[in-house]
């Protein structure tokens, strides 16, 4: 498929190739995932957007290997990921983050601000090279992540119930960007926020897609969410992929019925 508008004329490097992933629940009962390829390419934000249901959480967590798959293959990098065990996937973990709707479920309650955010670090720098951020002290690291986020230096003494929800969901992207990963599937992103930090959020995340050449899957139920910030957009209904299509190709008379029923209350 043709697409110029998600690289802006850079080549186009696959990052993720997913090749009829399939996953149930309940025996094979509950199909939650069914047979679904396509690939994301380095540096774009790929949108996933479908109602509650769908598949989509059921889908990162296959591509994160948080669940394993029943059939299919899951090529980051061109290495296929979906046998991998915990050790040989280790490297992995650290290439591909994810932020989950709920931002108070993903920080330990009883940890400083400061302590959550060089707890991935703390894990992976004996092999980590860090491009864009640089520790020299954990003082010094805490505030540059800070920075990048947009969060008052203050916040790193304070405990997660002591900031905003929208504040907690800039930490855990802190958290996320950290270990400078290749690829950061957003679940929902901004479900749990208003209206106004979901936007500075989005905004945020935009912002550091280009400064610190990420690469997102975007997962959301709001199609203007999706459409704000996906270079190409894929629609997902009862656990298949029924439309893909570049972002300007929204409106176009060639999308599927049920893209056309989301754009209805877009
Ligand atoms: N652990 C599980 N056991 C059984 N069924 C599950 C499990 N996880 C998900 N499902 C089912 O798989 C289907 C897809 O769920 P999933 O959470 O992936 O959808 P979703 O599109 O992310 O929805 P939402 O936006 O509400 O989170 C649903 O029917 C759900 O009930």
């Amino acid at each position: 498929m043709p697409c110029s508008v998600c690289t802006g004329g850079r080549s186009r490097l696959k990052l993720l190739t997913v090749s009829h992933v399939t996953k149930s629940y309940q025996g094979k009962e509950k199909l939650a995932v069914n047979n679904l390829s396509f690939e994301l390419f380095r540096g774009e934000c790929l949108g996933l957007v479908g109602e509650s249901g769908c598949g989509k959480s059921t889908l990162a967590r296959c591509l994160l290997r948080i669940e394993s798959i029943d059939e299919g293959s899951i090529q980051f990098n061109n290495t296929a990921i979906e046998h991998l065990n915990e050790r040989q996937l280790h490297p992995y973990r650290q290439k591909m983050q994810i932020v989950f709707q709920n931002p108070s479920a993903a920080l330990n309650p009883k940890l400083r601000i400061k302590d959550s955010l060089v707890d991935p670090y703390d894990v992976y720098r004996k092999k980590l090279k860090l491009r864009h951020f640089s520790y020299t002290s954990k003082e010094a690291f805490v505030k540059q992540l800070l920075e990048a986020v947009e969060l008052p230096e203050n916040i790193a003494n304070k405990y997660p119930h002591e900031i905003s929800g929208g504040q907690r969901q800039r930490v855990t992207i802190a958290r996320a960007i950290s270990i400078e990963p290749e690829l950061i599937v957003l679940d929902e992103p901004t479900a749990s926020l208003d209206v106004i930090s979901q936007g500075a959020v989005l905004d945020l995340l935009t912002k550091l897609r280009n400064t610190l050449d990420l690469s997102y899957l975007f997962i959301s139920h709001d199609l203007a969410a999706v459409h704000q910030m996906s270079q190409r957009i894929m629609v997902m209904k009862d656990g298949n992929i029924v439309d893909q299509f570049n972002r300007d190709q929204l409106f176009s008379d060639h999308r599927h019925p049920y893209t056309k029923e989301l754009i209805s209350i877009f």
